[in-house]
């Protein structure tokens, strides 16, 4: 009978103590929480994120790296609210993305994220000036009519196109600007009614490497003078070299990052150093880098051995 109560106290006890712990990712933007999307395409499934977890926090600026077909896209797409995922959760600024209906699904894609797509085609209407290109999402979200809102809408858009450093374009169609003007303008128009988060996927992939840095550099600004949460996926090396913080998908599934933070030594010599980490996920999971594992030849299983301050990781020997 003591035995019992004491269980049941115990139990109640932990029950309590995990309802006070805070939700996964309580103070984070973007919340991904054992992500999956499975396509079925002829009969075929595929897997394309495999039980992601990733967390961002509001004002971060990170890169997404990760071989071709390692779900960057996929992910990219359930964050732009142009995709659901088929189990798990995702959470942005607080917006359930497997709950949504249509309707808030539409505002939430209008207000709460931007996105700047690789294809320069695919991110502004060919018939339309830049100006006017940016100009249309503050319309189609409606607020204050007449020539005050007009006028808000034009300094907004102008702010913007100065920030991005394309104010010269501002009444030209896009096939009259190069092809990285129109990535800057673009980012214009995804930052036109102040998202919390901007997503690009691969934004410089088709431009050159001096363009692609301009791109990089208006993308930095965005993050830095307006505070705008940033997620880019990218191929660059320079690119993913200079965030602060480098995440690598693998297999459906974040698999490491890379830190970078800027130390000040005695002599006020600022360097920036990096971390590199490998991601732990909710079930204790981690992914050893390809690398490791075929230089040391860990297959099926590994020995561990735990120390006072780190776990080692040895080849399996005893066969
Ligand atoms: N609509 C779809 N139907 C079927 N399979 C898909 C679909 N979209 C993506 N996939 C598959 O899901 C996997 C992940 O694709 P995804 O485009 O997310 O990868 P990625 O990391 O962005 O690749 P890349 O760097 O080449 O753009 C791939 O195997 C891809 O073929």
């Amino acid at each position: 009978m003591t035995d019992t109560t004491t269980t049941l106290t115990e139990l109640e006890r932990r029950a309590a103590a995990r309802r006070e712990q805070p939700a996964y990712g309580a103070d984070a933007l973007v919340v991904c929480d054992r992500l999956v999307r499975i396509f079925t395409a002829d009969g075929v499934e595929v897997q394309a994120l495999q039980g992601l977890d990733l967390l961002v926090r509001a004002g971060e600026l990170t890169a997404l790296v990760g071989a071709s077909g390692s779900g960057k896209s996929t992910l990219m797409n359930i964050l732009a609210g142009l995709d659901v995922p088929t189990a798990g959760a995702a959470r942005v600024a607080g917006r359930d993305l497997l709950a949504m209906g249509a309707r808030e699904r539409l505002r939430y894609r209008r207000d709460v994220v931007g996105f700047v797509w690789q294809q320069t085609a695919r991110n502004l209407l060919p018939y339309l000036t830049a100006a006017q290109n940016t100009v249309l999402p503050m319309t189609l979200r409606g607020g204050r009519g007449g020539r005050a809102g007009a006028r808000r809408r034009a300094e907004r858009c102008r702010d913007l196109l100065a920030m991005l450093g394309v104010d010269d374009c501002r009444d030209r169609l896009p096939r009259q600007m190069s092809g990285g003007q129109q990535q800057r303008v673009a980012l214009a128009v995804a930052l036109a009614n102040g998202p919390a988060l901007l997503l690009a996927d691969e934004p410089t992939g088709e431009l050159d490497s001096v363009s692609g840095q301009q791109v990089f550099a208006a993308l930095r600004r965005a993050n830095e003078e307006l505070g705008t949460t940033v997620m880019i996926v990218t191929h660059d090396t320079a690119v993913a070299s200079e965030v602060s913080r480098t995440v690598a998908v693998r297999d459906g599934r974040t698999s490491s990052e890379v830190r970078r933070r800027t130390e000040v030594d005695a002599e006020g010599q600022e360097t920036t150093r990096a971390y590199e980490f490998v991601t732990l996920d909710r079930a204790g999971r981690l992914q050893l880098p390809a690398e490791y594992a075929a230089r040391l030849g860990l297959v099926d299983r590994a020995l561990l051995e735990l120390a006072e301050d780190h776990v080692k990781v040895r080849p399996d020997r005893t066969a």
